[in-house]
């Protein structure tokens, strides 16, 4: 089964990142905490998903975008291939849902998707 290729963003300011609560009602890991972003759609650059994105879901539109990590996750059902893109940028970000800034610690300790879980070491050592 092929990868879905979904393209987040982990938003620094002042060491702290952007992290969302997914809809308690959702289908797919109800409530637990994520990094905005999406699937990529077919023809689509990695980063153009996820600058597409971030304006659907937060209306926003990061200054810096860099490349960051790949993470390969399997879901049994389903596997996920995140392609993780260091942010930064001001503005305010419109988020829906619950949202927060959190260090790479408080991080470690919120629920988040299997996928995410090495992220908060890899987001520690993000260069500044
Ligand atoms: N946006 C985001 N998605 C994540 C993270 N970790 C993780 O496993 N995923 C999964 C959840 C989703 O199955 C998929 C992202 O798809 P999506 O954003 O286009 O769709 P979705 O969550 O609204 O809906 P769905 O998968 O339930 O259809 O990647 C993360 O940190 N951020």
């Amino acid at each position: 089964m092929s990868a879905l290729r979904v393209c987040v963003a982990a938003i620094r300011r002042e060491g702290r990142f952007f992290l969302q609560r997914r809809d308690p009602l959702a289908a797919r890991f109800p409530a637990l905490w994520e990094l905005p972003g999406g699937k990529a759609e077919p023809g689509e650059t990695p980063e153009a998903a996820l600058r597409r994105e971030l304006q659907e879901e937060l209306g926003w539109a990061p200054e810096r975008v860099a490349p960051l990590a790949t993470v390969a996750h399997d879901y049994g059902a389903f596997r996920v291939e995140l392609q993780v893109f260091l942010c930064e940028g001001p503005g305010t970000l419109h988020a829906p849902l619950a949202w927060g800034w959190f260090t790479p610690g408080e991080m470690a300790r919120l629920p988040m998707p299997e996928a995410n879980r090495g992220l908060p070491e890899t987001l520690a050592c993000a260069p500044r």
